[in-house]
């Protein structure tokens, strides 16, 4: 496996009964980094990263981890918390559970949040039984983190937080995470490598940098034609304007213009784009 890469997968397929959860994915995960699995309800994610975690099987495809030590840590949307074990039980548990266990970075981080180690999971608020479920995570010291909509249930404080300590962690211990979202706005200054799946499939996926950079809005006078070669994503013709959000780069001449394009508007125009093709 090339180095630089925490995992790969080839051509992956899962189906349950007759439903086709996911359909032909292949990508490489890079190590050391954070990465984002985007893709509104349904589309998979949750499906992907439980067959990643070794949770389900895949129907077809593969799963490929570099050789040597690895460990894969994986913190579901549900959370699987003992609702009488008090938090300090759950530390327990991880440490017998896990071939390797750092009690200190689980104790850090809880304390970062201030839970309570003596009182039972089931009395925590939702936003504290996550903060178990992390801290098990982060002590299993895991070669690579997969994060189900790990953000949903913080307050905007605890989101930022577990998002500096999440970066921290990456950088101290070059942990690859990769965590799934249907809200982009979650993203910025996070993941800086995007895999996007539309029902199924992935549509997309690439250094964010790189994406926001190979695509351009242009606009300019009406016109059914775009400006510029290139594939056309969007195209909205309003009164007299014309606009194209394009996979492409190249410069126009007045009175056309070029814009960078946000991530939000390259994740729905992908979406859109893939859901058109499908149909
Ligand atoms: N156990 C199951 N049996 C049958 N179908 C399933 C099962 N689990 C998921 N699915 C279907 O597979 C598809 C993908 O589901 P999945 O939960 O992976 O999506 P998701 O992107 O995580 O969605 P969400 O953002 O709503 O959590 C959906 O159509 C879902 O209904």
């Amino acid at each position: 496996m090339t180095e630089g890469i925490a995992l790969a997968v080839e051509g992956l397929g899962k189906r349950y009964r007759r439903k086709v959860a996911l359909r032909d994915c292949s990508f490489e995960l890079p190590a050391g980094r954070v990465s984002a699995l985007v893709g509104m309800n349904g589309a998979g994610k949750t499906t992907l990263l439980s067959v990643l975690a070794g949770l389900l099987p895949p129907t077809e495809g593969r799963v490929r981890l570099p050789a040597g030590e690895r460990r894969i840590a994986f913190v579901a949307q549900e959370k699987p918390l003992y609702r009488h074990f008090s938090v300090r039980d759950m530390l327990r548990l991880g440490s017998k559970l896990n071939t390797v266990w750092d009690q200190q970075r689980a104790l850090d981080w809880l304390a970062r949040f201030d839970v309570p180690l003596d009182r039972p999971c089931g009395k925590l608020s939702g936003g504290q039984q996550a903060q178990v479920s992390f801290a098990v995570a982060i002590g299993s010291r895991p070669s690579v983190l997969l994060l189900d909509e790990p953000l949903s249930n913080l307050d905007p404080l605890a989101r930022r937080e577990v998002v500096k300590e999440l970066l921290s962690a990456v950088v101290d211990t070059d942990m690859t995470v990769l965590m799934s979202t249907h809200v982009v706005a979650e993203l910025s200054g996070v993941a800086d490598h995007l895999l996007l799946l539309g029902d199924g499939e992935l549509v997309l996926s690439g250094d964010v940098d790189d994406l926001l950079a190979a695509h351009r809005n242009y606009a300019g006078p009406r016109s059914e034609r775009p400006p510029v070669p290139g594939e056309v994503l969007v195209a909205s013709h309003v009164g007299g304007q014309s606009t194209f959000l394009m996979e492409s780069f190249e410069p126009v001449a007045a009175p056309w213009t070029a814009r960078p394009v946000t991530l939000e508007d390259l994740v729905l125009a992908r979406l859109e784009n893939a859901r058109a093709v499908a149909a």
